[in-house]
């Protein structure tokens, strides 16, 4: 588990920038604090002064005041409240774009390997402890130190030998908070682990309600999230256990102070060497001082809920991607990064090539495999070539598609692209150069246009129009209730497959990259629907490189060369990559 002092090093450069913000939060929450001190004062002047000796006369004076260091009080503490929120949400925001900016850095194989509710997790609650601990966190020990200083020195300077009477029992809450801290960081870390796991659960099973109800699983999944909501309902009671045992601990030693207090108090007065205003006063001052300690302690509790969040968002920050990216843009140090909302970065240019590519002796293993997936694979091919890759299941037809897009690179041999060897090249460059279809191709829940469009960002809608013309989906777009402007669901449910695929041929003709990949671009539709889909896609082939994965050479249209993979090794067992 990392320490405190990893968290703040590696998240503090985030609030820069917010310092000011910070500094102003401390500033204003200590003048608060001063109003309530003087505020005290004129409450111990009107008692000895006005309620001892039942003289009006003398109220109106004081009354005044406290009313002033009251709105003072307000609204400087209005200021100072804002001023930290605002601190607060901002490095919320600039850490949760830097890491969700680092995430998609990752190859897909960091994904394939994560569970995505608990990535989520990370990019939502997990960062929200790290805020508590550094944007308001920070904020909260300082004022929170600052008020312990104003009251326990208004204390001191009313009567310094009480006061340090009742001070010397600071040190038993603090002791205290020290020995809950260690076990709520325990409590916290397996808080944040089942909250991560529950999530998963939550968006696996909703992202598979279909096959889920098709199967009539309903009852299982509800009651695997159960089990998962069970154990995160008894992390969550771990540390509120420890929370509420803490709070009634420090409320006796606070019991104590006050009897203290009252006790000496009392026999002062006796004495004739304290009037009952003052008495009040020193007891009004403890009531702020003692909470202002308990937040001190409980911050010790906020730190180690930092820390376990902050464990789990460096675990991400410090994965790099598996393949070296010499285009990859240099981390932005966190101050340059933008606080105010920016549109989207305008797309630079793309790169684009002849598109000729070569497997030159290439071998491939997978990260977690044992053994190798492709070996000695070579072949070439230009603009207006087809190859034809096929072989059985599992004998790394996709993986070609895989190593040419630079999610992995290849173990041994080189591929090239235009004479370059790929990963001499920004793999943003190399994938301008490619576009995939897959089987299932992957939609986004907005329109058909938005769908279409994301072959090149910021395209007319004339553009789409003729994209979707040459896919022959135009007619059908056109029967659709909003036409180009109606959503299409949740990943394209609303459509069929073939519909799906043809929107996605679009978004590829659109795209209009020299090299284009098709992996198994028929299956699951029926013959009719296939031979349909046929026709746009020899008009998306046409004067491109392309590389058609099927296990049905007749759907290949024209001449191709075949490439045929030898049959990979189904039984090895898969390594599982450790979390
Ligand atoms: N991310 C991964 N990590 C580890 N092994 C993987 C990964 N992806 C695929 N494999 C393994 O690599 C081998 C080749 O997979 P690939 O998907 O390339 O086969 P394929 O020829 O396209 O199969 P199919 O025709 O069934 O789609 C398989 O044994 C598969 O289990």
């Amino acid at each position: 588990m990392v320490s405190i002092r990893q968290t703040v090093r590696r998240f503090w450069p985030y609030t820069r920038g917010l310092r000011k913000l910070i500094v102003l939060g401390v500033v204003l929450a200590a003048v608060a604090a001063g109003c309530e001190v003087a505020a005290i004062a004129l409450f111990g002047t009107i008692t000895d002064e006005v309620l001892t000796r039942g003289d009006l006369n003398a109220f109106w004076g004081p009354a005044t005041g406290w009313l002033a260091l009251a709105v003072a009080g307000a609204v400087v503490s209005f200021f100072g409240t804002y001023a930290t929120v605002l601190g607060g949400e901002r490095f919320l925001y600039r850490l949760r774009d830097r890491l969700f900016r680092h995430m998609q850095s990752l190859t897909p194989d960091y994904f394939d390997n994560r569970r995505l509710g608990d990535q989520m997790a990370r990019l939502t609650t997990d960062i929200e402890a790290i805020e508590e601990l550094l944007a308001s966190g920070v904020v909260r020990l300082f004022t929170t130190a600052v008020s312990v200083v104003f009251f326990a020195g208004a204390a001191l300077v009313l009567r310094w030998d009480l006061a340090l009477v009742t001070l010397a029992l600071v040190p038993a809450f603090l002791g205290v908070s020290k020995l809950f801290a260690g076990r709520f960081r325990v409590a916290a870390a397996r808080e944040r682990r089942a909250n991560g796991e529950m999530n998963s659960v939550i968006e696996e099973s909703l992202a598979n309600q279909s096959l889920v109800q098709a199967y009539n699983r309903q009852e299982s999944e509800a009651a695997r999230l159960n089990r998962q909501g069970r154990r995160w309902m008894l992390a969550n009671l771990a540390q509120a256990r420890l929370s509420a045992l803490y709070g009634p601990l420090v409320q006796v030693i606070e019991t104590l102070c006050v009897l203290v207090v009252i006790g000496v108090g009392a026999w002062e007065i006796a004495a004739g060497r304290l009037t009952i205003g003052g008495l009040l006063a020193f007891a009004a001052y403890l009531a702020y001082l003692y909470p202002a300690v308990q937040s001190l302690g409980e911050l010790a509790l906020t730190v180690s809920e930092a820390a376990a969040g902050s464990d789990r968002v460096m675990e991400v920050l410090r994965t790099s991607p598996d393949v070296d990216d010499p285009g990859a843009p240099v981390e932005a140090e966190p101050h340059t990064e933008p606080i105010t909302a920016v549109p989207p970065a305008p797309a630079t240019s793309p790169v684009k090539g002849r598109g000729e590519i070569t497997f030159e002796n290439v071998g491939f293993t997978y990260p977690n495999r044992k053994r190798a997936t492709l070996s000695g694979l070579s072949f070439a091919a230009g603009p207006g070539d087809i190859i034809l890759c096929t072989g059985p299941s599992g004998a790394g037809k996709s993986t070609v598609a895989k190593l040419l897009l630079r999610f992995y690179d290849a173990t041994t041999g080189r591929i090239t692209l235009d004479g370059r060897d790929i990963r001499e090249l920004p793999s943003r460059e190399v994938r301008d150069n490619i576009t995939i279809l897959q089987q299932e191709n992957l939609l986004f829940s907005g329109t058909v246009r938005d769908n279409i469009a994301f072959g090149r960002p910021g395209c007319e809608l004339d553009e789409i129009v003729q994209a979707a013309i040459l896919a022959d989906v135009h007619d059908f777009i056109g029967t659709l209730p909003q036409k180009y402007d109606t959503p299409i669901g949740e990943r394209g449910r609303l459509l069929s497959g073939g519909q799906r695929q043809r929107i996605a041929i679009a978004r590829a003709i659109l795209r209009d990259a020299p090299v284009l990949i098709l992996d198994e671009p028929m299956t699951g539709l029926d013959a009719a629907t296939a031979a349909r889909i046929m026709e746009p896609l020899g008009r998306l082939m046409a004067g491109r490189t392309t590389i058609f994965i099927t296990h049905d050479p007749r759907l290949v249209p024209g001449a191709a060369r075949e490439v045929v993979l030898p049959p990979g090794v189904d039984e090895e067992a898969v390594v599982p990559v450790p979390k």
